[in-house]
């Protein structure tokens, strides 16, 4: 039977327990295309361990404010399912506007263009389990679709190479497509240019010339970006398609979450917001602009953290707008990024 492709939305993943922090921050530290220990290979996996044990205290604080485990893999799959309406509406739709509504399989009125599932780089359901399902059900079509607008080698780059190795071992070899990036998506743009004006609302001046408005983005080691990786590239490109679209006077652009001691991308977010204070802010609004749905990195980090700092520094009001999750010209951005991608 010639089936439907499969669409796998990929994702970082997180701990769905506070016991399963630590063997997440295992798995992330053990894979060298987001950390590479400098001694080489063969110290990565005792390496990973010793940084895991070290850092999962400290990590698990944020999970347990946010209610003991990551909500990650829900709202992944609150989008996997909207995108697969998507699909639905859209093959309905265009199978009427080309007036050639194919025969549909008995029962299915709005058959979906593809079967949407999830795949997660860190935690469960992981790409060994993912590809034995796809392999089981007889999948010849696989479109991998990032949910990384922009692309890293420490994101996109690794789930693709994770999803290739899995197919290898478990010999399915399938027609792999992957939509590499969309972050100059207008749809995308438009999302974000709604959640903030809706965000704007509530504060108690809901004027844009009284509030500073930070686009905060998942941090990079810079020496990542120095060897190629187009991250900040397309972090700026979004920053000024964003900007621009929305016409706010006072933005700025800055980098959140950095590990470790290396250097990362700046300004760091938490310095961009004790600057602020300092020159006298009183209403700031901060857009998680890496991230398309929201984790500990937006609810805690920008949430909880970065909102004490400002408060302390004399930011009355400071607001995160949420992630974009299933906001339907989201859905929409990625349902055309399938299409394109199925052409
Ligand atoms: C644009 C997205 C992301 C980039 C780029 C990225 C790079 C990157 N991250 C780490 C280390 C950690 N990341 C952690 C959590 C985490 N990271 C992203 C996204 C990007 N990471 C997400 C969505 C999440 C949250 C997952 C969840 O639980 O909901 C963590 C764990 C949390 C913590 O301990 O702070 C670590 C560690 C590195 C080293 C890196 C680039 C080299
Ligand atoms: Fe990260
Ligand atoms: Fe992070």
């Amino acid at each position: 039977m010639d089936r439907r492709p499969a669409v796998v939305l990929l994702n970082l993943g997180g701990p769905d327990s506070l016991g399963a922090v630590r063997p997440f921050l295992y798995n992330l530290f053990a894979d060298p295309d987001i950390f590479k220990f400098p001694l080489g290979a063969v110290l990565q996996k005792p390496l990973a361990a010793l940084i895991a044990w070290r850092r999962a205290p400290e990590a698990a604080k944020g999970y347990a404010a946010i209610g003991g485990k990551s909500p990650l893999l829900e709202n992944t799959l609150v989008q996997a399912q909207a995108l697969q309406h998507a699909l639905a509406d859209e093959e309905d739709k265009l199978a009427r506007v080309a007036g050639t509504r194919r025969a549909l399989p008995a029962g299915s009125d709005n058959a979906p263009l593809a079967d949407v599932h999830v795949c997660m780089r860190y935690w469960h359901p992981m790409a060994p389990e993912v590809v034995g399902r796809l392999k089981a059900a007889g999948y010849t079509r696989v479109v991998l679709l990032p949910l990384y607008p922009q692309y890293s080698v420490t994101t996109t780059g690794s789930s693709y190479n994770d999803f290739r190795r899995a197919c290898e071992r478990a010999s399915y070899r399938p027609e792999l497509r992957l939509i590499r990036e969309w972050y100059d998506d207008a749809d995308y743009h438009q999302a974000i240019v709604d959640s903030i004006e809706n965000e704007m609302s509530r504060f108690p001046v809901p004027d844009p010339e009284r509030i500073e408005l930070l686009f905060s983005a998942h941090g990079l080691p810079k020496k990542v970006v120095d060897a190629g990786d187009p991250y900040r590239d397309h972090i700026e490109a979004t920053y000024a398609a964003v900007r621009s679209r929305l016409g706010w006077p006072h933005v700025a652009l800055c980098y959140q979450s950095r590990v470790g001691p290396l250097e990362w991308l700046r300004p760091y977010t938490d310095d961009v917001i004790r600057e602020k204070a300092a020159a006298g802010t009183k209403q700031m609004l901060v857009y998680p602009i890496a991230f398309v749905s929201d984790h500990v990195e937006t609810l805690f980090e920008l949430g909880i953290t970065y909102a004490e700092l400002a408060r302390k520094r004399g930011i009355a009001h400071y607001r995160v707008a949420p992630a974009l999750n299933a906001h339907p010209l989201l859905i929409r951005a990625l349902a055309r990024r399938v299409r394109e991608a199925l052409a």
